[in-house]
C-alpha cells in the first residue's frame, strides 16, 4: 500500500497534463490513505443500466443522482452506469467510475495515464456524419498526430482573431442590447436568449472565420438556429431536458437522431465557410498543412460546438446572475466605472478583480460542460481526499463538474455564490481548483493536453460582457430569460 501511495504521489506531482508553470493541482496523498475497493456496482445486465438511466434522467436528475450515490457509498469515487443505454444503444457500455472531488477529478487532466479518444460526451459518440465523416479535434487523443495539428490550428485562429475579438464582440453586444432596450420600452420586457445567440453567431463567425454573415442573407438570418438544431441532434441522447416524462425517455433518450435531419443546414454552413472564409482556408493550409475538408469541418465544430455551444450555456447564466442582483450590480458598477476609461479594453478589464471573480464564481457554480470523461491508459492508483483506489486499464472515468466544484475540502461555503471568492491572494490560490475548461484555471492549453483552447478568451469575454453591462446601464433588472427594466447610463 505504501508503495502504491508513493506512486500516486509521484504521478500527481510530475503529471505532464499540468503545465510546468502551474503548481500540482493537489497536494500529495498522505501516506495514511487506505487502499479501498471501488464501491458501487453496475447491477444486473440491462436492468442495472436502465434503472440508473431512469434515475439520471427522470426520478432524480444528474445532481441528485451523483449526490445520492456519494452519500450511499460514503465515497466520492464509485462505480455506476450513466446514460445513454438500453434498448437502442446496444454498443455503448454505460459502466463508469465516477470521480466527484477535486483531487480524483484532476486525474482526468493527466494525459500520461488517461486517454481521450472519442469520449468527448462519454462512451456514446454522435455519428461522424455530423462532422463531414471526420473525427474533429475534440474527439482526438493527444497521442494522435492530427490532434497536435488541429489543436495548434484552433489556438492559431484564436490568436489571429484577437485583433478583432473585442471590437466584434462590442459591435454585436450593441445590436443585441439595442434590441432588448426597444422591447423593454415597447412591450415591458425583452427576452435575451435569441438576441444573445444571434449576437454570438455574428461575433464568432466574423472573428474566428473572418467571414461576414451578412454576405449570405439566409446564414445571417438563420445561422444560429441551424447550429442549435445540429447541436441538439448530436447531444439529445445525453441531456436531461426536463419536459414531460415518460415522453422524454421514449422519444429523446432512446435512440440517436440521424444526420439527414440537419444535413441541408449543415451543407449551407459548409458552403458559406468555403465561399466566405477563403483567407482562413489558405492560412490553415500554409501554416498547419490542413486540407480544405479538414479545415472546414473542424472550423464548423470549433465555431458551432465548442464556441457557440459553450457561450450559449455560459453567458445566459452570467447575465441572469447580474440582472437579478442589485447589490452585486452596485459593487460591480463602481469597479467598472473607475477602471473602464472611455472605451473598454482587455487591459482595463484586467484591472477589475471583482468582475473577474464573478465570472470565475459563475463558472464554478454552473460549469457549462458538466460531464468530463477519460479512459485509463494503463493500470494506476487514483486518490480521492480519503482513499486510494485501483483503476484498471480501459476503465472509463466520469467526472461531474457541478459536484466537484462544490468540494467542501477546497471551497468554503461551497453552495453559496460568493462574488469575491477568487479575489486577493487566497482567492487567486483557488484558481488551480477551477476546472470548467477541462484543466485548472492556472494551466495553459497546449497540443499535449485536452484543455479548452480558448480558456482565457472565454473568461475575458465573460468579463467584457459584465463590464459592458455595468457601463451601459445604471441599473438593469431581469431573470434567467428576460429583462424587465433598464435605466441607461447618461453618457
Ligand atoms: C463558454 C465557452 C466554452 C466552454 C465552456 C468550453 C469548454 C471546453 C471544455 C470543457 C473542453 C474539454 C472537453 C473534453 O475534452 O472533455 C473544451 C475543449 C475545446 N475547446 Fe472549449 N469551451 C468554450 C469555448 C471555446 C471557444 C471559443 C473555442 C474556440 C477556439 C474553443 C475551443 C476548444 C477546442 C479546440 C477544444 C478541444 C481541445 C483539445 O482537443 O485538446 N472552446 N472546451
Amino acid at each position: 500500500m505504501a508503495m502504491g501511495t508513493m506512486m500516486t504521489c509521484r504521478m500527481m506531482s510530475i503529471s505532464p497534463g499540468m503545465p510546468s508553470s502551474s503548481p500540482p493541482t493537489q497536494s500529495p496523498a498522505p501516506a495514511s490513505l487506505p487502499l479501498r475497493t471501488i464501491p458501487g456496482s453496475y447491477g444486473w445486465p440491462l436492468l442495472g443500466p436502465i434503472s440508473d438511466r431512469l434515475d439520471y434522467f427522470w426520478f432524480q436528475g444528474p445532481d441528485t443522482f451523483f449526490k445520492k450515490r456519494t452519500d450511499k457509498y460514503k465515497s466520492t469515487v464509485f462505480r455506476t452506469n450513466v446514460p445513454p443505454t438500453f434498448p437502442f444503444f446496444a454498443g455503448v457500455n454505460p459502466n463508469v467510475v465516477a470521480v466527484l472531488d477535486t483531487k480524483s477529478f484532476a486525474y482526468l487532466f493527466d494525459m500520461d495515464i488517461v486517454e481521450k479518444k472519442n469520449i468527448l460526451v462519454g462512451e456514446f459518440m454522435p455519428s461522424v456524419k455530423f462532422t463531414g465523416n471526420i473525427r474533429t479535434c475534440a474527439y482526438l487523443d493527444t497521442s494522435e498526430p492530427q490532434h497536435t495539428q488541429l489543436k495548434n490550428f484552433a489556438m492559431g485562429i484564436l490568436k489571429r482573431s484577437s485583433k478583432v475579438w473585442l471590437s466584434e464582440l462590442v459591435a454585436s453586444l450593441d445590436t443585441m442590447w439595442d434590441t432588448i432596450d426597444t422591447d423593454v420600452s415597447q412591450k415591458g420586457s425583452g427576452s435575451y436568449l435569441i438576441p444573445l445567440q444571434q449576437a454570438l453567431f455574428k461575433f464568432l463567425v466574423k472573428s474566428l472565420a473572418g467571414a461576414d454573415p451578412s454576405n449570405s442573407p439566409e446564414i445571417a438570418e438563420s445561422g444560429y438556429a441551424m447550429l442549435d438544431k445540429w447541436l441538439a441532434l448530436q447531444l439529445l441522447p445525453t441531456i436531461k431536458i426536463g419536459i414531460l416524462q415518460p415522453l422524454e425517455e421514449i422519444f429523446l433518450h432512446s435512440f440517436s437522431y440521424p444526420f439527414f435531419l440537419v444535413s441541408g443546414d449543415y451543407n449551407k454552413l459548409y458552403q458559406f465557410i468555403r465561399n466566405e472564409a477563403k483567407e482562413l482556408l489558405r492560412y490553415a493550409e500554409t501554416e498547419f498543412g490542413l486540407n480544405q475538408e479538414d479545415t472546414i469541418h473542424n472550423l464548423l465544430f470549433i465555431l458551432g460546438f465548442n464556441a457557440f455551444g459553450g457561450f450559449s450555456i455560459f453567458l445566459p447564466g452570467l447575465i441572469s446572475r447580474i440582472v437579478s442582483d442589485t447589490a452585486l450590480q452596485e459593487k460591480l458598477r463602481d469597479e467598472v466605472r473607475q477602471n473602464a476609461g472611455p472605451n473598454l479594453s482587455f487591459e482595463s478589464v484586467m484591472k477589475m478583480p471583482l468582475v473577474q471573480s464573478v465570472v470565475y464564481e459563475t463558472l464554478r457554480l454552473s460549469p457549462p460542460v458538466p460531464l468530463q470523461f477519460a479512459r485509463a491508459r494503463k493500470d494506476f492508483q487514483l486518490s480521492s481526499h480519503d482513499s486510494v483506489f485501483d483503476i484498471k486499464k480501459g476503465e472509463l472515468l466520469c467526472g461531474y463538474q457541478p459536484l466537484v466544484m462544490r468540494d467542501p475540502e477546497v471551497f468554503d461555503d461551497p453552495e453559496s455564490f460568493r462574488a469575491d471568492r477568487f479575489m486577493g491572494e487566497e482567492g487567486g490560490e483557488l484558481l488551480k481548483y477551477l476546472y470548467w475548461s477541462n484543466g485548472p484555471q492556472t494551466g495553459s492549453p497546449s497540443a499535449s493536453n485536452k484543455q479548452c483552447a480558448a480558456k482565457d478568451y472565454v473568461t475575458l469575454t465573460g468579463s467584457m460582457m459584465v463590464a459592458y453591462l455595468l457601463k451601459r446601464y445604471d441599473s438593469i433588472t431581469g431573470d434567467s430569460a428576460s429583462i424587465t427594466a433598464v435605466e441607461k447610463a447618461v453618457k
